[in-house]
């Protein structure tokens, strides 16, 4: 069962052959919702969200981020768990020219469940922000540690709503290196939680998806944060890890979250809509097998004719809507996370394929010069993403 699936207007919201991001302007769901006028088209702003685990170094990050010289406006919302909020749960604005963040508006995030929070009063809080835009030109969301950002992320990739006036450039997740490997296998002190899940799942007995899971499978970079707390053995293990739970994501190892530089890796991370060639590299080694819960499969297969497309397209809608494989025997229940891709059609034009959760975006890019030698590639992060059945089911469907 997909846990979205009571959410009945996720599938509904984007057209399967449509580029998301230039598609419409039903900005009006949300009431109260700034956009830009139609004689003044107003700049998207991006937005990161950070999350990870409770206690891995998100904050750490976004306090070095306010004291760097990044020459951005930077307006950060702390989505914290916790009894502290009066004093963490406020919106700064960094100037560029400063090295001290300024005390800016109060916006409330609620706190408890992060569905209910992000989507009702996360929402507001941000609508809130986007009033005084022109204030900052980049926002950073850091989520509570239980956060599942595949509930997150939808929100502001789509064209409607705050995809509207804000657009998602990435998720970056922190990971805490010394326990990052118990949460993985354990869950480490979130009982409920697995509980719960265990139940959603029917599966008492099949390997556990945990928050950590969810984090760094839908994460386009990883942050391995407090190196200084394990040995570099240790340290390699983690990042094999988190490699063969997700194959797309960059990774970056740190202390006291200081990145070696924001651009790319916090910043800019343009992880949504560009799909490029070096984004899927990383991810041509097949599959790995050191997670027994979440892995990073990649199917490749010649380009498309034509006529193709559309089979293409029906397989894509089944996997991701129906979670089933088409023209399949296999009934292994699976969850895709994330999900990119490039296919090049054989008339010369590339489609670029972006997905999250069972939200998918198919972008065409007229005659792109030597589409079609490359070969169409596409890369599956989920649960029980078993690779050749996948590939057998999509070769099926191309057939038909
Ligand atoms: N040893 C060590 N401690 C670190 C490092 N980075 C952060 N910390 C400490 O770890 C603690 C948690 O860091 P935070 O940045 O608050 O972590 P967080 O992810 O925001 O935590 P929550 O919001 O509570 O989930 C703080 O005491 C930090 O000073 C590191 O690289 N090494
Ligand atoms: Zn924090």
């Amino acid at each position: 069962m997909n846990p979205d699936a009571s959410d009945d207007e996720v599938p509904s919201l984007v057209e399967p052959e449509t580029n998301t991001k230039v598609l419409d302007d039903q900005h009006d769901e949300i009431p109260g919702l700034v956009t830009s006028s139609e004689d003044a088209p107003q700049a998207k702003v991006p937005i990161t969200i950070v999350t990870g685990y409770l206690g891995a170094g998100k904050t750490t990050l976004l306090n070095y981020i306010l004291t760097e010289q990044h020459g951005k406006k930077i307006a950060v919302i702390l989505n914290e768990f916790g009894d502290s909020i009066d004093i963490e749960k406020q919106l700064t604005v960094s100037d560029a020219n400063s090295t001290s963040a300024q005390p800016a508006p109060f916006v409330p995030l609620a706190n408890g469940c992060i569905c209910c929070s992000v989507k009702d009063i996360g929402v507001a809080a941000i609508e809130n922000l986007m009033e005084q835009s022109g204030l900052f030109d980049y926002i950073l969301l850091e989520t509570t540690g239980l956060a599942d950002p595949g509930n997150i992320a939808p929100m502001f990739w789509l064209d409607d709503g705050l995809g509207s006036s804000i657009f998602l450039d990435g998720i970056v997740t922190l990971v805490d290196a010394k326990n990052v490997l118990k949460s993985l296998d354990e869950g480490l002190g979130d009982e409920e939680k697995i509980e719960e899940r265990k139940k959603e799942e029917h599966d008492e007995h099949g390997p556990l998806l945990t928050t950590a899971h969810l984090q760094i499978s839908h994460a386009d970079v990883v942050i391995v944060n407090k190196t200084d707390l394990v040995s570099e053995e240790e340290l390699e293990t983690v990042v094999q890890r988190i490699r063969s739970i997700n194959g797309l994501a960059k990774i970056k190892t740190t202390t006291k979250s200081q990145v070696p530089q924001l651009e790319g890796l916090v910043l800019d991370l343009h992880a949504y809509d560009e799909v490029t060639d070096a984004d899927l590299k990383f991810a041509s080694k097949g599959h790995s097998h050191l997670d027994p819960t979440i892995t990073t499969s990649t199917i490749t297969f010649p380009a498309l004719s034509r006529a193709q497309v559309d089979n293409f397209d029906f397989f894509l809608r089944t996997i991701l809507w129906e979670e089933i494989l088409p023209n399949s025997a296999s009934h292994q229940p699976f969850e895709v996370h994330r999900l990119k891709g490039r296919i090049p059609v054989q008339d010369g034009n590339l489609l670029l394929i972006q997905g999250v959760r069972n939200i998918y975006d198919t972008n065409e890019l007229e005659a792109e010069a030597k589409a079609e030698n490359e070969g169409a590639k596409l890369v599956l992060i989920g649960k029980g993403v078993d690779q050749p059945a996948f590939n057998e089911s999509l070769l099926a469907t191309l057939k038909r």
